[in-house]
């Protein structure tokens, strides 16, 4: 297997907004005051205040030094135990994302955390909800709203290692078992609740509970959810009228705001969040993980199930996630069977390799997904075919390949399935995507390569 020289790209040079660090909150070494943008002459007032609430970190390798750990930048806010547990687990020293966000968040500034995948993101934000969050208080003091059931469970396991003892969290997510949670509820609220849109606004809309002493509301994969055309209206709701932004801290976190200038001014207009929201944006200028090496084979439909089972060959992952796109209507009516399906039932016949094939998509009942999920969690290293209901927040650190068997259908769902891989922050270990493409859409990776500043390299089979 050969690889073609690499296609060059216009790498596009990201001015940055305005930056004002705010007084309340100590800054940290790292933050860069970066020059008014002549881009915000064009906005009206509101839209510039805005702009002025943006904290961009510098250039990797640039941040300067006399790091702080977590625990220092925590101190004081952050119970000890819980701070303790994180350094079990190996949380010692922070990200960069997780300097830049925690100084801003535990001044109680309402705040859009946007960094790369995997960097970090879930701890920051957790270590806000900790220090808010009173255990003797027998009220719900803290929301955390996520798009699917797979990273509701993981938030949910992470906060019950990080904190056993004197938290209660609920997780109130699509597929569980409403009823039972409807007495808990009713019996003793929990301290903390992680929820899909879906779920939480059935008990809200009945009264089941209020958010009237909501502390912390945290939206993660924020640009998704407002996204969605079936969520949106909900989570609208829950920003203004289940519980109000003057009252609560705010957070929304993702590693792709689309627009985020336009984010910010809606926040602010919205009364989503107070008016001195802080963006703190990371890596502004590098939206992947610079660990992820690009490539791409070029092929008919026809060949991709063998071009696929030649990549693995060459590359044996230990662990790997093949993405596939969701079966399209035209297909469902000519009565073929789900493609998913069909490449796990070829992959279980014909490749060799010693890790299982599961499977992960969102047709599949709730039970399922979970198997599948502690299955790959478990074992030695893995295979997983999935629909994009595993590019979001999913946390498998362990896959070193992700290959695109279809092409994503933006480059935002390029970022986040890519972003499955490359998961260990202080770690050196160079990670692939591949994408298997016909010659037609070598002109969408183009774009996404011009989108997302990266390079994507040919690999001849
Ligand atoms: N301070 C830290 N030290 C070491 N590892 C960390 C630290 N903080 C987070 N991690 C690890 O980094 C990985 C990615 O973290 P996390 O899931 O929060 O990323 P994220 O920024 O939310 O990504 P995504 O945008 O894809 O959801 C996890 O495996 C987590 O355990």
């Amino acid at each position: 297997m050969a690889v073609a020289p690499a296609v060059t790209n216009l790498r596009l040079l990201h001015i940055s907004s305005s930056a004002v660090v705010p007084k309340q909150c100590p800054a940290p070494s790292s933050v860069q005051l970066v020059g008014r943008s002549s881009s915000s002459r064009r906005f009206k007032p509101p839209l510039r205040a805005a702009l002025q609430t943006s904290v961009v970190l510098r250039e990797e390798g640039e941040s300067g030094g006399g790091a702080a750990t977590l625990r220092e930048l925590c101190r004081g806010h952050v119970p000890d135990h819980v701070l303790s547990r994180a350094e079990g687990i190996g949380y010692v020293m922070p990200t960069d994302v997780q300097s830049q966000a925690l100084p801003v968040l535990l001044s109680g500034r309402d705040c859009v955390i946007h960094a790369q995948t995997g960097s970090g993101k879930t701890l920051a934000y957790l270590l806000l909800v900790f220090s808010a969050v009173k255990a003797q208080r027998s009220a719900v003091q803290a929301l955390i709203v996520v798009p699917t059931r797979e990273l509701g469970m993981q938030v949910r396991i992470l906060m019950i290692i990080l904190e056993k003892s004197s938290c209660t969290v609920m997780a109130l997510l699509d597929g569980g078992m409403l009823r039972r949670h409807k007495s808990w509820l009713k019996a003793e609220p929990p301290s903390i609740v992680v929820a899909t849109i879906a779920s939480l606004c059935q008990m809200l809309d009945k009264q089941i509970f209020k958010l009237d002493a909501l502390e912390v509301l945290v939206i993660d994969e924020v640009d998704f959810l407002f996204n969605s055309s079936k969520q949106v209206s909900s989570l609208k709701k829950i920003l203004t009228s289940y519980s109000s932004s003057s009252k609560r801290q705010t957070v929304f976190a993702s590693a792709s705001i689309p627009q985020h200038k336009r984010f910010v001014y809606d926040c602010i207009q919205q009364k989503w969040t107070k008016r001195d929201v802080v963006h703190v944006h990371v890596n502004a200028i590098k939206p992947l993980p610079s660990c992820l090496q690009h490539k791409f084979v070029v092929c008919t439909k026809k060949l991709k199930h063998a071009v696929l089972l030649s990549l693995l060959h060459s590359d044996a992952p230990k662990s790997a996630i093949v993405f596939v796109g969701e079966q399209s209507e035209k297909s469902k009516k000519a009565g073929n069977g789900p493609s998913t399906v069909l490449l796990v039932d070829f992959l279980k016949t014909s490749y060799r390799g010693s890790s299982d094939v599961l499977l992960l998509e969102e047709d599949m009942n709730f039970n399922s997904r979970a198997a599948s999920l502690s299955e790959l969690r478990e074992g030695e290293g893995y295979l997983l075919v999935a629909t994009d209901i595993a590019a979001r927040g999913v946390d498998l650190p362990e896959t070193t390949h992700i290959y695109n068997f279809d092409l994503p259908r933006t480059a935002v769902d390029y970022l986040h399935r890519a972003g499955r891989t490359g998961r260990k922050p202080f770690s050196d270990e160079k990670c692939n995507v591949t994408s298997i493409i016909t010659l037609e859409e070598r002109f969408v990776l183009q774009r996404y390569e011009n989108e997302l500043m990266f390079n994507c390299e040919e690999v001849i089979i």
